[in-house]
């Protein structure tokens, strides 16, 4: 069993699709995240510089996905993926992507994908 920082429901307004009306506009996407990260260090020092901050990595991952416009959900939830296991010391990541209001009566569509450091060889 694995330990884990989450971030739930972080929410950017960002330029995203595949459709021309859809490049001109900015729509709300939203971010769950699941990062595999060993807690106990920090807890039993109770010390923030030994934790995998979620407000740092929340403001990184806010500002790469507004400022980097994308066609595809699947794109963007893979360069966040990217950046999280490129810039923070995580052992794997779960990006969920999902966007409200792209599909009438639909409540979210969207992504979700897994990917592991390449340090990691099996878990
Ligand atoms: N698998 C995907 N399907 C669709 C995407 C996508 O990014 N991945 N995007 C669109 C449009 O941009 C849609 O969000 C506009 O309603 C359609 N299908």
């Amino acid at each position: 069993m694995m330990d884990k920082v989450f971030v739930q429901g972080l929410e950017v307004l960002t330029t995203i699709g595949v459709y021309e009306w859809e490049k001109g506009i900015r729509q709300k996407i939203r971010f769950d995240l699941e990062m595999g990260f060993d807690n106990r260090p920090a807890a039993a020092d109770d010390d923030i510089h030994k934790t995998l901050d979620y407000a740092a990595l929340s403001q990184k991952v806010s500002s790469y996905s507004e400022q980097n416009h994308v066609e595809l959900v699947e794109t963007m939830a893979e360069r966040i993926a990217q950046l999280i296991l490129n810039e923070f010391p995580v052992l794997w990541v779960k990006v969920r992507l999902t966007k409200p209001s792209a599909v009438a009566n639909a409540a979210g569509v969207g992504v979700e994908i897994e990917r592991f450091a390449a340090r990691v060889s099996k878990l």
